[in-house]
């Protein structure tokens, strides 16, 4: 009956190997991304939310372990794939735009020949061609004088120009997913709206799918079509956006909606919300993350968490949820 999702994550659970400990980062991460929707990842630092993009685009840091878990794009699990499948698959038919795009971006090539190496290497383009159709994604993601532009390097370029040259390069190829991790953070308030109209409009026009990692659920609200809400390496609720923040049902959505009455602060600090996250090396770990700051826990939360598929389209893990 539902359509096969752009991108599918099931059961993900990633821990890292550290000095003092493993840090359970991930436990059974699971969502669906349809086919040219955006689909927000939201929740407090630390909760998982770049480890879980890592994850999915083979970028972990060698310390991190998948444990268990699937990434299903397009038939291939990408997480049992072999290199040379992620290879193939990577920058092709997934991508990923990061919050600062000056360090992702190679600081000693020009613009316009990292976007051309994309295009070459991914989208079959001719090198004959290439230096030109990177002038014209230039174009496409709104960078005035674009044949001049493509010879600049990236220390010569303002944050918000690296930001669409990133783009730019993250969407040469017309993925079916874009992951954008706080594509934003850092840049001006105007300067945020335009990349994100920007990412919206070109996602619109080659029907891809976007996951959008931020801190700040206004943005979220406006931008997403469903919301992932993540606590301590759980997803905690998965919801339609005009959904979520209508009928809230986990007791830690509601917190942070209540928390940001017009949903216009940032999650980046959530003073309100008693308690922190628990850390995530403990042996003693609850099975409800959020149990220790929970003011609606039972007796039984300590208990294995329901399956977090209690409602169909709206998922909340959590025994005692709001109704
Ligand atoms: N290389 C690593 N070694 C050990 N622990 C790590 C490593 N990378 C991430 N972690 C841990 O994994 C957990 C999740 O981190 P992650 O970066 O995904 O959080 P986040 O939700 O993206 O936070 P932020 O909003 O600050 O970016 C944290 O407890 C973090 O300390
Ligand atoms: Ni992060």
């Amino acid at each position: 009956m539902t359509a096969v999702p752009a991108l599918l994550v099931e059961d993900l659970s990633v821990a890292f190997r550290t000095r003092s400990g493993t840090v359970r980062a991930l436990e059974r991460v699971s969502f669906a991304v349809p086919k040219s929707e955006t689909l927000a990842i939201v929740g407090e630092s630390g909760s998982g939310k770049s480890v879980t993009a890592y994850a999915v685009m083979g970028i972990l840091d060698p310390a991190g372990q998948i444990t268990s878990g699937r990434a299903i794009l397009g038939g291939l699990d990408l997480l049992a794939a072999t290199a040379d499948q992620v290879a193939a698959v990577r920058g092709r038919e997934i991508a990923m735009i990061f919050q600062n795009p000056r360090t992702a971006l190679n600081p000693i090539r020009p613009v316009g020949r990292q976007i051309a190496d994309v295009l070459i290497r991914h989208a079959n383009v001719p090198r004959r061609e290439a230096p030109d159709r990177a002038v014209e994604l230039l174009r496409a993601v709104g960078i005035t004088d674009p044949g001049r532009r493509a010879k600049a390097y990236p220390f010569e370029m303002s944050g918000g120009m690296c930001q669409r040259v990133m783009i730019a390069i993250a969407l040469a190829a017309k993925p079916s997913v874009l992951i954008a991790d706080e594509p934003t953070t850092g840049l001006d308030v105007t300067t945020q709206a335009v990349i994100m109209d920007l990412i919206g409009d070109l996602a619109r026009d080659i029907g891809m799918a976007t996951i959008f990692i931020t801190h700040d659920l206004a943005l979220a609200a406006q931008r997403a079509d469903r919301i992932v809400v993540m606590h301590a390496g759980h997803v905690i609720e998965n919801a339609p956006t005009a959904e979520l923040f209508a009928r809230p049902r986990h007791p830690y959505t509601a917190e942070l909606i209540a928390a940001t009455p017009d949903a216009a602060a940032s999650l980046c600090d959530l003073a309100s919300i008693p308690g922190a996250l628990p850390d995530l090396r403990r042996l003693d770990l609850p099975t409800c993350r959020y149990a220790e700051r929970c003011p609606r826990r039972l007796a039984d939360c300590d208990e294995a968490l329901p399956p977090a598929l209690a409602i169909p389209e709206h998922v909340v893990a959590c025994r005692n949820p709001l109704s």
